[in-house]
């Protein structure tokens, strides 16, 4: 961590664990009457958009998506249900973790959907331009917060050799 992180307070997991709820209407669905995989990455984007800004105190833009698959579908007239949460804090950049669940609200029955890691960037406005900013560092709670936040680190290795090899 650089001086000036280690000068922001640290901010714990479950500060920024940001929900979403959200019903699946027509025009969310393909022609099977499955929700579009495109608008299931939209909400995605959100929930974590929402989380990376709740932990670092400022605004943050998307930088890359993981892989995500498709386990198992989501109908029209059921709900989607995101759970994000920050994995790891790096020096401007965090890694978020978007879990999506499929659910038939009557019967309360619930699946899983896909899930997403995802990197956001903070930004700060510096003789108006944006640049990327200083982030918080992450404090782990729970045994689960401190495996994933290990496995951050080679997920951002090979992201980062990604980024290299495209340029
Ligand atoms: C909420 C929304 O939907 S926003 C809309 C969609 N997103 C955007 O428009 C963002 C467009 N992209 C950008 O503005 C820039 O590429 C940025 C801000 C993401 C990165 O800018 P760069 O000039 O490359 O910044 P720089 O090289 O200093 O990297 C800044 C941080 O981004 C990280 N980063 C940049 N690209 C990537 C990437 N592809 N994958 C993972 N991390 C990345 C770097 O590792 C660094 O993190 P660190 O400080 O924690 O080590």
């Amino acid at each position: 961590m650089s001086t000036l992180a280690a000068s922001l307070p640290p901010r714990n997991v479950s500060d920024s664990i940001t929900t979403m709820t959200e019903y699946v209407l027509p025009t969310h669905a393909n022609a099977l009457g499955n929700v579009f995989g495109g608008q299931i990455l939209a909400w995605i984007d959100l929930c974590a958009a929402i989380c990376a800004q709740r932990h670092a105190g400022r605004l943050a833009v998307t930088a890359e998506f993981d892989d995500v698959s498709f386990e198992a579908p989501i109908k029209v007239g059921q709900v989607v249900l995101l759970r994000a949460r920050v994995t790891a804090a790096f020096r401007t950049s965090v890694e978020i973790l978007v879990d999506v669940e499929g659910e038939d609200a009557p019967s309360g029955k619930r699946w899983r959907c896909a899930h997403a890691f995802v990197t956001f960037v903070a930004m700060q406005e510096v003789d108006g331009t944006l640049k990327p900013a200083l982030v918080p560092a992450l404090v782990c709670e729970t045994e689960e917060d401190r495996a994933l936040a290990l496995e951050a680190n080679d997920r951002r290795n090979e992201r980062l050799a990604r980024r290299k090899r495209a340029r």
